[in-house]
């Protein structure tokens, strides 16, 4: 079975127990030797519910969980494998109850929206002097910070030297108690949690370690300190055992420093572990070597982590290996993408053989669209499709009161959204007088009648709310364009605004992203029925087939997999480098390894393409083609010397 690996990787393999880190660039089979190490463990007699393996995604996760079973078959039974979180919710659950404060083994899991609101309620109660223009989203990031290194509150503070910190601080404390009172924890908590379990009790942590004997982390470089921490912890000696920690990364593909991983962690890793067996992979089974070059000159002019040089095993098939596209606009772009699968495909090409990766989730929007027109099958796995995401529903189901007055989905899904004092009593009320009125609650809310016996507060509400949706319906029935329509809407029942409130939080920013980009698509239309006709269609795509279909991930989500042949969308300044990351400290580095990333993935071809125009802003073509379009004239130059 192992005569299938290299040296290196085979010295990896076999290495004798201890602490292992394999360092190596992408595609040199880190992950295929992690899953090599798991059978050698086994083989050797190890059983296999002693080991545990890590991942960071679910994705990567199920990746992992398959390719163990392609290998081992039955004997895979009874491995773990999983993320972090999830890993640390089973033995949460299993041993919490009575051992860490008052939580019990059903505790909630808070995230996002419920976080933010438990931030805000302690912002809004906080008596002391509060710091300038601090919003919630931030406030929430300092506390995920105190978390990611594993300071509780009272060593938050006594840490804190700025106001901003003593204050993020103060809030961190308050935060903290109400999770603690609502039997809650955040995802953070899951990783601390778990630490404090094992540390503080040791009943649990001996039945811990004596059952995971081994312990093996993919993505290494994506460990925070408290992941860090609890590993170290799992993996401690015990008896005559010596430590059995198994880590392979590639600092290159560290893409995570916003959720505060730290790359430098590798390092600390022979640090903290002088015995450490360290192997370096040097050959690269994935990718032919133009495209290992194209990588290579990106990633050689990092600042903060050096580029390692690959050498390709494989030999190049007899099709270019780079196709760099330029589009008028991001439509152009999209269709063209489309066109050009159409041709792969209509050669014998296998449409899961192929994926399409850009930075930012709205992009999928105008690939979808086109993907469609050209019949090609597609699926966004781990993701919902544009039109499912939250946002894109709300103000879908503005549009759809107006288009339709019948839709009593919709107007329940926004009728109070954002808030305006029309509650669930109030809607309870009207949509019961709707009944009797035998008109549907969109018609029924524009008569009087049915805000008889509403107090006078609730009645205002919802009259000044009929006479928005009045307006509206006005307007869509002259010749209003279905954008200015939408703009309108979202000005007017004030869903722009609350969005804008919280551009500075990263998820929030991209729901503003979004909403950008759903003009656009109206923009596409110039009527309303048939905008959302469209979309309708769209949302209806039979072909959920995941087998055969083209995959459209994010560039986060596609870390550790691969394809023959890979789209890269929207190579652009501001979309890539993101232009968030121009004003962050590190930022372009980190979107820099994200490029790298993105271009290795593919194995035998790579079609880059930029925009001109996008969400009709203008665009350069991305610093990152201008490194691999410069090197290539380099080693064109060398090569005619
Ligand atoms: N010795 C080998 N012989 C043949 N194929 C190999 C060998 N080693 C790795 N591969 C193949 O090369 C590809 C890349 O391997 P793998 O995914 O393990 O790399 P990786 O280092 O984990 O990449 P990434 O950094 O992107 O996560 C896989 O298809 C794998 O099966
Ligand atoms: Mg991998």
């Amino acid at each position: 079975m192992f005569d299938t690996l290299n040296s290196e990787q085979r010295a990896a393999v076999m290495a004798q127990l201890g602490p292992v880190l394999v360092k190596a660039g992408a595609g040199s089979g880190k992950t295929r030797v992690l899953t090599y190490r798991i059978a050698y463990l086994i083989d050797q007699g190890a059983s296999s519910d002693s080991i545990v393996s890590v991942t960071f995604t679910n994705k990567a996760a199920s990746e992992l969980r398959t390719r163990l079973r392609d290998l081992l078959g039955k004997r895979s039974r009874g491995l773990t494998a999983g993320t972090f979180h999830a890993i640390c919710g089973k033995l949460l659950r299993q041993h919490i109850n009575g051992r860490i404060r008052n939580y019990t083994a059903n505790f909630t899991i808070y995230a996002g929206d419920e976080q933010l609101q438990l931030v805000q309620q302690a912002m809004d109660g906080y008596t002391g002097r509060m710091p300038h223009d601090l919003e919630a989203p931030q406030v929430l990031n300092l506390i995920s910070r105190f978390k990611s290194r594993m300071q509780p509150p009272t060593l938050a503070r006594q840490m804190a030297s700025d106001p901003v910190s003593q204050y993020a601080a103060a809030i961190y404390r308050t935060y903290q108690r109400q999770l603690e009172r609502s039997n809650a924890v955040d995802f953070d908590d899951m990783i601390v949690l778990t630490y404090k379990l094992l540390f503080e009790h040791h009943d649990v942590l001996d039945e811990v370690q004596s059952r995971w004997a081994h312990v093996l982390v993919d993505e290494y470089q994506d460990t925070d300190s408290a992941q860090y921490a609890l590993l170290e912890l799992l993996s401690r000696p015990v008896a005559h055992r010596p430590r059995s920690l198994f880590a392979v990364g590639d600092a290159q593909q560290s893409i995570y420093g916003f959720r505060n991983a730290d790359y430098t962690i590798i390092n600390r890793f022979t640090r903290d572990f002088p015995e450490a067996q360290v192997v370096e992979l040097l050959t690269n089974y994935r990718s032919r070597q133009e495209i290992l070059d194209a990588a290579y000159a990106v990633m050689r002019h990092s600042v903060a982590v050096p580029a390692l040089t690959l050498k390709a095993a494989r030999r190049s098939p007899p099709v270019p290996a780079l196709v760099i596209n330029e589009a008028a606009d991001d439509r152009a772009e999209a269709d063209a993408i489309a066109k050009s699968i159409g041709n792969l495909l209509s050669t014998g090409r296998r449409s899961k053989d192929i994926a399409i990766l850009y930075r930012s989730r709205h992009m999928s929007r105008g690939l979808e669209t086109a993907l469609r027109q050209a019949r090609i099958p597609y699926s966004l796995k781990g993701q919902a499709g544009f039109y499912d995401r939250r946002v894109i529903r709300d103000a879908l189901a503005f549009l759809r009161i107006i288009a339709n007055p019948s839709d009593s989905l919709s107007m329940n899904r926004i009728i109070n959204v954002p808030a305006r004092g029309i509650g669930a009593s109030t809607i309870a009320h009207l949509t019961s007088k709707a009944a009797a009125l035998e008109l549907p609650l969109g018609e029924a809310l524009l008569k009087r009648e049915a805000w008889e016996g509403l107090s006078d507060r609730a009645s205002q509400m919802v009259s000044d709310w009929a006479r928005k949706v009045y307006r509206w319906r006005k307007l869509a029935s002259g010749s209003y364009p279905p954008e200015g329509l939408l703009q309108t809407v979202l000005q007017e029942s004030g869903y722009q605004a609350m969005i804008e409130k919280d551009w500075n939080d990263p998820e929030r920013s991209d729901a503003l992203a979004h909403l950008e980009e759903l003009r656009v698509a109206a923009g596409e239309h110039t009527s309303l029925v048939a905008f959302l006709q469209e979309i309708a269609l769209l949302t209806n795509v039979e072909d959920k087939d995941e087998r055969d279909a083209v995959q459209l991930l994010t560039i986060h989500g596609a870390k550790g997999l691969e394809w023959p042949i890979v789209y890269v969308a929207g190579l652009e300044e501001g979309t890539l480098p993101h232009e968030r990351s121009l004003v962050e400290a590190g930022g372009v580095e980190e979107e820099r390894r994200l490029c790298y990333v993105a271009l290795t993935r593919a194995g035998e071809q790579l079609y880059l393409s930029h925009a001109k125009k996008r969400q009709r802003n203008q665009r350069n073509p991305s610093r990152f083609l201008d490194d691999i379009l410069v090197y290539g004239r380099e080693r064109a130059k060398a090569k005619a010397f």
